[in-house]
């Protein structure tokens, strides 16, 4: 048997950091949301014990460096089981990106294991385990959408926002995470409405979720490389509802809810980014089955 799942990209509608904690990380407040750009994963049982990854993107490692890799390896360890297997990563999610597409294979492959080796666990056990993996896994284990505390592992669903369209352009750098949540510095923090955010969301009011998105690492990765700062004046001009770069970037999303306007955004961000993608937002918590 072989198991096929699919690994959704997140944003960030609302990124708040309140303080520097003991262990190195950040305390977190943000709001999340899956969007329909997904990497596919399929698992297919090996006859040895080995984890192997198999990939055609030369930007994903090929070992235990992979997260998915860390996945099935915390899976075999905690559960002792002898069955190896091959995790082929179809990557459409650019990488290092700020979408956490590493983070969603990585629930992807809890999901799917789950499945294969007929864990029964619940979505609550498989973020738990996720959490060892990275910040941002717990989310993805569940998807939907949710406000994250915490180091971002603590998840509370709350509504979808309302339907429009997601337009992602990512210019050609790669961020790291670690440097820039090293380089914020805490005592200019301007505070996103964290709160107001989640009222928008609850009362399905777009506008305010428009007026309230905010990210307080942008600024961070927006002095490192200006031409995130172009993108999202230009996502602006040519229309968008809203614009903000996701997580820590470079990525930057633009809103909007008309599709007339939507084709403007699109075709003006072509003409100088090569990876641009229009999606919806993903309502619905991703189910065991
Ligand atoms: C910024 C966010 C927002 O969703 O997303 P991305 O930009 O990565 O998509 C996340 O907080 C990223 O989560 P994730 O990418 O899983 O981070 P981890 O692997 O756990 O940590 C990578 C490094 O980032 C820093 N880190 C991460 C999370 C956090 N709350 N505080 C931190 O200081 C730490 O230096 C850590 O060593
Ligand atoms: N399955 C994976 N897909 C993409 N990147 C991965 C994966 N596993 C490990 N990585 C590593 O994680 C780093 C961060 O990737 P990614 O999760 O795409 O970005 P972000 O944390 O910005 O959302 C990459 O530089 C890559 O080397």
């Amino acid at each position: 048997m072989k198991v096929l799942v699919k690994a959704p990209a997140k944003i960030n509608l609302s990124l708040d950091v309140l303080h520097k904690r003991p262990d190195g990380y950040h305390e977190v407040k943000m709001v999340m949301t899956t969007i329909d750009l997904a990497d596919r994963i399929e698992l297919i049982p090996r006859s040895d014990d080995a984890i192997q990854i198999i990939s055609q993107n030369r930007f994903v490692p090929d070992d235990d460096r992979n997260l998915a890799y860390q996945a099935a390896k915390v899976l075999k360890d905690t559960f002792g089981i002898k069955q190896g297997v091959a995790i082929s990563i179809t990557k459409n999610i650019p990488v290092a990106a700020g979408l956490a597409g590493g983070s969603s294979d990585a629930a992807a492959t809890l999901r799917g294991l789950n499945k294969l080796w007929r864990l029964g666990l619940t979505l609550d056990e498989l973020a738990e385990l996720g959490a060892q993996i990275g910040s941002d896994v717990p989310f993805c284990v569940y998807g939907g959408t949710a406000v994250a505390t915490g180091r971002g592992e603590k998840i509370m669903p709350i509504a979808s926002p309302p339907p429009c369209w997601v337009i992602l352009a990512k210019p050609s750098i790669g961020v790291s995470t670690a440097e820039v949540y090293r380089n914020l510095k805490l005592d200019e923090i301007r505070h996103p409405d964290v709160d107001g955010m989640v009222e928008a969301i609850e009362s399905q009011d777009y506008a305010a979720i428009c007026k309230l998105v905010g990210n307080v690492l942008e600024e961070v990765t927006l002095k490192m490389h200006p031409e995130v700062a172009h993108i999202k004046e230009q996502m602006k001009r040519f229309g968008a509802d809203a614009a903000l770069m996701s997580g820590s970037g470079p990525t930057v999303f633009g809103l909007v809810q008309h599709d007339s306007r939507l084709q403007r955004i699109y075709n003006g961000l072509r003409g100088f980014c090569d990876q641009v993608f229009a999606v919806r937002i993903l309502g619905e918590q991703h189910s065991l089955d």
